[in-house]
């Protein structure tokens, strides 16, 4: 699958993974819209893409994952403004233990409301071109982290989801292929504030750490991305992503 053309939406673009994917799409010719809810950081890294892409190549609009509205909005201007969704990177995440209700809005129900308000631009059954989905979700997502067991449940939702819209996807002859990507840490902003944000399992923290593991490098993640939406081959993957390089998770088959 080339890029050229190709319009794609990735949530939590305006810094770190989201930053990364949207400039490697970007890179390999595609139009890319840039959704995030800090305005600031998204229209910084707007006007840095045109100097080096060109101003019709991105559009950033602020728009949570958290409201069907800011969603039925952004997805609209897409279609009328770039003429389709071709790719769609679900990957706006938190952690904050002590806000659960809104971790698992923002990490889980965030892919799910997306995804489904895309699937009506998408969906060749009802109009649309088909194209890729790619979940971000996490190691947290294949193995549990014990200082944040809110965060792994929604990470292993997002598993899940993928798993399952690749399958009724194939079924239902969507024209849409959906992957998920698990990375280890990352160097994102994320971890920088991350200490305040295990609440009551602030005391489990460091019980995982392996400091002498190197944090992978978001453009890392970026081109395992980019490898699951131009390979037409790849469909319901899970890919561990790790200092040691990508892994295809294989599941347990035939279990009823
Ligand atoms: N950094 C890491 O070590 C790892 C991160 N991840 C996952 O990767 C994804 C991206 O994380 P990072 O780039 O590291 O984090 P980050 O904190 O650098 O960037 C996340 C972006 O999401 C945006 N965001 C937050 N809430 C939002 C909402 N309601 N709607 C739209 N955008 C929203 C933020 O404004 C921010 O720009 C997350 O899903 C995270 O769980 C997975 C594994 C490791
Ligand atoms: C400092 C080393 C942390 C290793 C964490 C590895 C992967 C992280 C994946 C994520 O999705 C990020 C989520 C939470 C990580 C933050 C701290 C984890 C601490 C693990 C622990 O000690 O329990």
């Amino acid at each position: 699958m080339s890029l050229g053309g190709k319009v794609a939406v990735v949530t939590g673009a305006a810094k770190g993974i989201g930053k990364a994917i949207a400039e490697i799409f970007l890179q390999n010719g595609a139009k890319v819209v840039l959704l995030d809810v800090d305005e600031p950081a998204g229209k910084s890294l707007k006007y840095d893409l045109d100097q080096q892409f060109g101003e019709d190549r991105s559009l950033f609009m602020k728009c949570s994952v958290e409201s069907d509205e800011d969603i039925k909005a952004a997805l609209q201007s897409t279609v009328d403004i770039f003429g389709s969704i071709d790719i769609l990177c679900n990957n706006a995440g938190i952690l904050k233990e002590d806000d659960w209700e809104k971790t698992i809005s923002i990490n889980l129900g965030g892919v799910i409301r997306m995804t489904y308000t895309a699937l009506e631009h998408m969906n060749k059954r009802s109009g649309g071109q088909g194209g890729v989905v790619v979940n971000t979700s996490s190691v947290a997502g294949l193995d549990p982290l014990l200082s944040c067991p809110a965060y792994s449940a929604t990470k292993h939702g997002v598993v899940a989801f993928t798993r399952a819209m690749a399958a009724a996807s194939s079924a239902s002859e969507y024209g849409i292929r959906f992957n998920v990507i698990c990375p280890v840490r990352v160097q994102t902003d994320f971890f920088s504030s991350v200490s305040q944000n295990f609440g009551r399992f602030s005391h489990l923290l460091g019980a995982l750490q392996k400091s002498s593991e190197r944090a992978l490098d978001p453009s890392e993640v970026a081109e395992c991305v980019l490898d699951l939406v131009m390979d037409e081959m790849k469909n319901g993957e899970t890919v561990l992503l790790s200092q040691s390089g990508k892994k295809y998770v294989t599941f347990p088959q035939n279990l009823w």
